[in-house]
């Protein structure tokens, strides 16, 4: 299995306005020379325009802004650079007010995310919600960095004090694995290279961490769920009889010859064939795209899903998830959203608000059903229908979904099964 070759790290960035975000990615692009000369050329040129010398690294962020304001559902725009080690994929999310919503929404696939700080302000609110998230997410690394370390003289004293400020409450969380990076995003300490401002720091930059930490097992290998996006009937010569099933593989690894079953029907049938791309392979694995197909002729449609026979996720219609409310306009009780799960799309209701987490505390707030911005709670969602789903401990992917409003098509919240 090639799972290590040109291995592929997805993470996102999350901090309070002005903690450096835009910065600190320009800087990973600049000094690891991921960005291509035009680009460098025209943000070099729009830096002199604005009366400014040398280069404006958060311009090379910028150009993000206009895709957001596209008003596309879910607002993430992607950035790819490549190093010798490892291929990245930062879930862009620059944002003002709706960072929670942004963090939300870039992170669900997320290997690693970075939490910034301001050397200056430590930990603040924003910190304990974007930490919270991040445990809900289950982001397996989480890196804080500890960001403007030249605005406090580069001091140890301040980075420790902000780690045990951290610790202590991050302590109350589930997160496996968390480090953290004194660094200076403007000025380039620790991002890419080395500082030589801070001695005292005998940990590796940034750029370092993401290129090696282990990210092999992040993938579940185990549970083996396809959701049918498209059913294929190609109308050609040689094709009359292909039936195939197109998706991506949520998790597991499927294998010509496996026995599977289709859900919700409980059909079973045997894998015939496995398509990725051009190529017949004879397995495939999460997050691989394919067209599978089966030895039967079942009836299968588009949110149908295929798993192994003796590995099955539970068929429910009500059920409860961990919900973070994204959007301005607070929640209805009641009122028709469009959920969305895995390549499944139903109405549904927020049937229950069972807890609020207050967020400062982590305790649980209870008679309280107004589920505003930002908030996070636990509710009981009925769905139209039922759904193949898992809790999201155990399976990312098909224990997560959105919910739309129908009337704006935004994407209002967004929810880990329980
Ligand atoms: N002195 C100093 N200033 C920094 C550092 N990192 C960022 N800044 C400055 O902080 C300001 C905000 O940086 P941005 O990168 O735009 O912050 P952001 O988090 O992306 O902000 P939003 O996109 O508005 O959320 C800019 O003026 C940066 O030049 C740093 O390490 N040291």
């Amino acid at each position: 299995m090639e799972i290590n070759k040109n291995q592929l790290l997805r993470f996102t960035t999350a901090g309070s306005v002005d903690d450096g975000k835009s910065t600190l990615i320009g800087r990973l692009l600049y000094d690891s020379k991921s960005i291509f000369e035009d680009q460098l050329e025209s943000v070099t040129n729009t830096t002199k325009k604005k009366g400014q010398e040398g280069v404006d690294l958060a311009l090379f962020t910028d150009g993000l802004k206009d895709e957001r304001e596209q008003g596309i559902t879910i607002d993430v725009a992607y950035r790819y650079f490549t190093t010798p080690k490892r291929k990245f994929i930062i879930a862009d999310t620059p944002g003002h007010i709706q960072y929670t919503r942004n963090m939300v929404t870039g992170a669900s696939t997320a290997n690693a995310a970075i939490i910034l700080i301001d050397a200056r302000n430590g930990v603040i609110e924003q910190t304990k919600r974007h930490t919270f998230i991040a445990s809900l997410l289950q982001i397996p690394h989480i890196i804080v960095c500890i960001n403007k370390m030249d605005l406090v003289d580069f001091k140890e004293e301040v980075y420790e004090d902000i780690m045990s400020q951290f610790e202590e409450f991050a302590s109350k969380l589930l997160i496996k694995d968390v480090r953290f990076i004194p660094i200076s995003a403007l000025l380039g300490d620790n991002v890419v290279n080395r500082s030589t401002n801070m001695d005292w720091y005998q940990g590796a930059p940034l750029l370092h961490e993401l290129e090696t930490m282990h990210i092999s097992s992040d993938i579940n290998k185990v549970d083996g769920r396809f959701a049918v996006q498209t059913v294929l009937r190609p109308q050609k010569e040689g094709f009359i009889d292909y039936r195939g099933y197109a998706g991506r593989i949520a998790s597991g690894i499927y294998r010509v010859g496996d026995e599977v079953s289709v859900l919700p029907s409980g059909f079973t049938s045997t894998i015939k064939s496995i398509n990725a791309g051009e190529e017949e392979v004879q397995e495939a694995f999460a997050p691989m795209s394919v067209a599978i197909t089966l030895t039967n002729d079942i009836d299968i449609s588009r949110g149908d899903m295929l798993v192994k026979t003796n590995n099955q996720p539970e068929i429910e219609q009500e059920f409860d998830v961990m919900l973070c409310w994204l959007n301005n306009e607070a929640a209805k009780p009641r009122a028709k959203y469009t959920l969305m799960h895995t390549s499944n799309e139903q109405k549904a209701i927020i049937k229950k608000v069972v807890y609020k987490i207050d967020i400062n505390t982590y305790d649980r707030i209870r008679d309280d059903e107004n589920l505003a911005m930002n908030d996070i709670a636990r509710v009981t969602v009925r769905a139209s229908r039922r759904l193949m789903i898992d809790a999201y401990r155990e399976n990312r992917n098909t224990g997560s979904l959105i919910l739309i409003d129908e009337r704006s098509n935004e994407t209002v919240a967004a929810g880990m099964i329980v």
